[in-house]
């Protein structure tokens, strides 16, 4: 199967993203683990853009042994002097120049005439053989370089003994139709054009760099640039685990393979973000937090019966450790019955339909339903007591200046509703002072305690209660994700507890029941 090179930016393009700054240290753990991940090349910075990088990029030469490492120089003998410098201990060194051909750039930035940007080229070129047996040039903006001066500059690059050539659409302007041409161009108008490799270099301005790339290996391209999470300048660069995983995905679509060790893709990745600061969208393809979880219940079910329903590679192939199936709002049975079963609980189906209930509701209040929740959730059902009052409604208004005051609808077990409304000295008293109205039960508060059971601003909350009545104390218990509500329905519970213990033990008892 046709091999296609893998070329890695992260610590040179990569790096070049606004805010990120790798240091010397930083940059060499990233090199190992892209040696891990088994990249061909590493680009480990640009030496003459200061002390600094030029250390870091002979830091990582020096530490990596099985893949070739890259320093890139303008078009200027200081520049390859400092990749020479850089390089000193590589084991298989090679130098990256480049120089811009677009008439924009000739003309607005380099100042330059055509014939002057081949002659500085082809002298930087010469320059650079005399030092490195591999030299890679690249047309900078070549996807904007009239298709003649393409064809004089890289038939130039070929007879200087360029190793590799590389057309980077500079500023992710082609389409993948105009950018795969580029290359069958090429192909069909450079003398000796096997004599070197075809690079591709994408930016994903306007979101096609993995296709624009793909579009290139179609057109044959034998390496690929880009980094890792398509991090790079402005909006960034082709995403390699993109790249690896749309030829492994579709070999018989593209005929070509990458050498990388897929499962190092997900450690690799997380790495990356973490040196980086760059957070990888959860959308993100292939390795964002999302790209294997699934949410909806009909996915859920489909996934449930048979992965390849909704999944086209599997998690394990990146490293990641297995599907997800993310509990929430448009999550179904099957799937919560499913993950109760995970988390070690066989409920009847009548137990499951009444959890399903009380989890939908949770659902609509929370984004996601993590496992404590559900915990949570389920712990408060089975230890549900029988209700003789039943929470329906809770409204309290709190007002700095005066006393909260709690409007509560309880409704009883023989159908009763009941509607009262109380102030008190904080909005948990006010709620307990309408609760004793509605319930007509006098009782003491013993004890009260609150604690967040999961994370996040939408974490549950779990009040505990106690109530005492005539000797009889009982313990009750309330969850949601708001605090008060928590507190009213801990308060209630407790109630109906303490209820039927004077039902059960008479009322001098002093047995607390949990
Ligand atoms: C498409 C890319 O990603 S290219 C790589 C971009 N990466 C970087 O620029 C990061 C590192 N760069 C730097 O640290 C600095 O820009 C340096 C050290 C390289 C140069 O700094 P300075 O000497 O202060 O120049 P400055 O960056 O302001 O301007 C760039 C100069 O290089 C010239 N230049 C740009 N590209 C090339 C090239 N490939 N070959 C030769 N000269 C070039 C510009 O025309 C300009 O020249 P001028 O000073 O004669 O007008
Ligand atoms: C230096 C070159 C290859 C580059 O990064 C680009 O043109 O995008
Ligand atoms: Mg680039």
């Amino acid at each position: 199967m046709r091999k296609i090179y893998i070329f890695d930016t992260t610590l040179r393009d990569g790096e070049q993203s606004p805010g990120v700054n790798l240091n010397t240290r930083e940059k060499v753990e990233i090199a190992y683990q892209l040696e891990k991940l088994g990249v061909d090349r590493i680009e480990a910075g640009f030496p003459a853009a200061s002390p600094g990088d030029l250390a870091a990029v002979n830091a990582v030469a020096r530490a990596v042994k099985n893949a070739s490492i890259i320093g890139l120089a303008r078009a200027r003998e200081q520049d390859i002097d400092a990749v020479r410098e850089a390089l000193k201990g590589a084991q298989d060194p090679c130098l990256h120049l480049f120089l811009a051909t677009s008439p924009i750039h000739r003309q607005h930035k380099l100042r330059m005439e055509k014939e002057q940007v081949k002659d500085t080229a082809r002298s930087a070129i010469r320059y650079a053989r005399q030092y490195f047996d591999k030299v890679e040039f690249s047309l900078e903006d070549a996807g904007r370089t009239e298709y003649d001066f393409m064809v004089e500059m890289v038939t130039m690059a070929v007879e200087e003994g360029a190793y590799v050539v590389n057309i980077p659409d500079t500023v992710g302007f082609l389409t993948p139709y105009e950018y795969g041409n580029i290359f069958k161009h090429l192909k069909e108008n450079v003398p000796n054009i096997e004599k070197v490799q075809l690079s591709a270099h994408c930016h994903d301005d306007l979101g096609m760099a993995t296709a624009n790339a793909l579009a290139a290996i179609l057109n044959g391209a034998d390496q690929i640039e880009g980094t890792i999470n398509g991090i790079g300048e402005r909006a960034g660069n082709t995403a390699l685990e993109e790249v690896a995983m749309a030829l492994e995905t579709r070999q018989d679509f593209f005929g070509a393979k990458t050498s990388l060790t897929l499962s190092e893709i997900a450690r690799t990745s997380r790495l990356v973000s973490k040196l980086t600061g760059m957070v990888v969208p959860g959308n993100k393809a292939i390795v964002g937090a999302n790209a294997f979880a699934h949410e909806s219940g009909i996915h859920q079910d489909g996934m449930l019966k048979e992965k390849t329903t909704y999944e086209i590679m599997s998690p394990e192939t990146i490293g990641f450790k297995a599907t997800k199936l993310v509990m929430g709002k448009h999550s179904g049975r099957h799937a919560f019955r499913e993950h109760l079963i995970e988390l070690g609980y066989d409920l009847t189906e009548e137990a499951l339909n009444e959890a399903f209930a009380k989890f939908k509701i949770l659902a609509d209040k929370k984004k996601e339903i993590s496992d404590d929740d559900l915990f949570a959730l389920l712990e408060e059902r089975l230890a549900d007591a029988p209700e003789l009052f039943q929470l329906d409604s809770l409204f309290v208004s709190f007002d700095s200046e005066g006393a909260p005051t709690a409007k509560i609808r309880l409704s009883t077990a023989d159908g009763e509703v009941r509607e009262e409304e109380s102030s008190g000295n904080g909005s948990v008293d006010s709620i307990y002072n309408a609760i004793d109205k509605a319930s007509q039960e006098e009782v003491k508060l013993a004890d009260y305690s609150i604690k967040g059971v999961t994370q996040g601003k939408d974490a549950l909350g779990e009040v505990h209660v106690a109530l005492t009545q005539d000797g009889i104390t009982a313990q009750g218990r309330g969850v949601s994700t708001d605090i008060l509500e928590a507190s009213a329905r801990a308060y209630v519970d407790s109630l109906n507890r303490l209820v039927e213990k004077r039902k059960t033990y008479g009322r001098r008892d002093n047995i607390s029941m949990i």
